[in-house]
């Protein structure tokens, strides 16, 4: 099966400086067929239905999912309303969107401007009883209590004995590969976290990431999470892991200020990870009473920002947030989300240098991520000759990851 690549616009291209930019039009969602289509197209009605059926919601909630379904599959995009606290913002970042189709905006934009509605409709941010009520805590907490999870927890205690370099290998690949677990997918059925015969590493520059942490040196590491349960957990273990093998003094682990993306982790879903460790017998537990005190003595330490839930690239960073990725020895970013606003939306020539595109980060930055989008850059000529030869959807179904640096 060949991937029918999203269609894609040079209009609504950002201004960015790169010419490469210039040349990479930003992906939009109305090419029927496409990946970005099929999630607005089916993704989003089959998560609406999920959480519609998660919760004993009120009328009122019914009807706005009712509305909010009705809009973005017929209808053309309508502001958020203006008691929404950051309406202002969305106004802003909505300025040619509103009133179109949705299938026309920019395919982060429209992917992130759908998670705000939900939780809109649901009176997330409301003030009236379902105020804080994350519409996606079902199922991030069926899959922290699930087999797989316990699994994994298991496999810790055979692995804790191996030399340094095996075990370190081994938990950046379990972090990496964490990434496959994405709820978001199961919504609609698909199964990037089932067996897969072909994984593959596209790109492997883990030599760079150990490089830039030799023992220690004092490192600060951000890692900036993605998504909850079966994502953060492996993402724990490789924060312990570097603390415990002194490649970071210090880690600051940066999650979404609000539910995001379906299983993306915020604050609450870290102390269930963490109490998911703690309560586990052997390898696991110890390793989550380490990370249990690392917090309260500060060599682990959980941050937000509302720009994690922005539709934008990290190009547009605020400053503040440029100021404390520039402060640390290296910044992890997980996920395929994260590794789109990184690079950018766009549909690039595969062998793009990944070095160019990120050369705006403040520091050294590391990203981690199964393919999951359109999205691919800095891929050698014969590797992306390989995959296209397959005939495989590698660049969207979770089934070949990478790991890419910039030092
Ligand atoms: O950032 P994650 O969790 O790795 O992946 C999120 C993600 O798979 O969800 C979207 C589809 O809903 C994709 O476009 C995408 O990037």
């Amino acid at each position: 099966m060949t991937e029918k690549i999203s269609r894609a616009s040079r209009e609504t291209a950002v201004a960015s400086g790169s010419a490469a930019a210039a040349a990479a039009p930003v992906i939009l969602s109305n090419e029927r067929g496409s990946f970005a289509w099929g999630v607005l197209a089916k993704r989003h009605p089959a998560l609406i239905q999920q959480v519609r059926d998660a919760f004993p919601y009120g009328r009122r909630q019914h009807e706005a999912l009712d509305a909010l379904l009705d809009e973005s599959s017929n209808g053309v995009v309508e502001p958020l309303a203006p008691e929404e606290p950051d309406h202002g913002r969305w106004a802003d970042w909505g300025r040619g969107h509103f009133g179109r189709s949705w299938y026309d905006a920019p395919f982060l934009w429209a992917e992130s401007y759908f998670y705000r509605r939900l939780l809109a409709a649901v009176g997330y941010f409301g003030t009236g009883p379902w105020q804080g009520v994350d519409p996606f805590a079902p199922f991030k907490q069926a899959e922290l209590r699930g087999e797989a999870v316990e699994e994994e927890l298991r496999a810790l205690d055979a692995l804790a004995d191996a030399p340094a370099g095996e075990r370190a290998t081994a938990l950046l690949h379990a972090s990496l590969w964490g990434n496959r677990a994405d709820l978001g997918f199961r919504a609609s059925g698909e199964s990037p976290a089932g067996e897969v015969a072909t994984s593959a590493l596209v790109a492997d520059d883990s030599a760079a990431l150990w490089q830039l942490l030799p023992a220690g040196a004092s490192a600060t590491v951000a890692v900036v999470a993605d998504n909850a349960g079966r994502e953060l957990i492996p993402d724990l273990i490789l924060i312990d892991h570097l603390l415990e093998h002194r490649h970071a003094e210090r880690v600051v682990l940066h999650v979404k200020p609000y539910p995001y993306y379906v299983s993306d982790a915020m604050t609450a879903d870290v102390v269930d990870c963490l109490r998911r460790l703690t309560e586990a017998p052997g390898e696991a537990g110890r390793i989550g009473g380490r990370l249990w005190k690392g917090m309260a003595a500060g060599s682990l330490e959980v941050r937000t920002h509302s720009f994690f839930c922005a539709p934008l690239p990290y190009e547009e960073m605020p400053e503040d947030l440029r100021k404390e990725f520039a402060g640390v020895t290296l910044t992890i970013l997980k996920g395929d989300l994260n590794y789109r606003r990184l690079v950018g939306d766009r549909l690039w020539d595969a062998t793009t240098s990944f070095a160019e595109l990120t050369a705006y980060f403040p520091g050294p930055v590391a990203a981690l991520r199964t393919l999951k989008s359109d999205v691919i850059a800095g891929l050698q000529q014969g590797t992306l000759d390989d995959l296209e030869r397959s005939g495989a959807a590698w660049r969207t179904s979770g089934t070949h990851a990478l790991i890419q640096v910039r030092k």
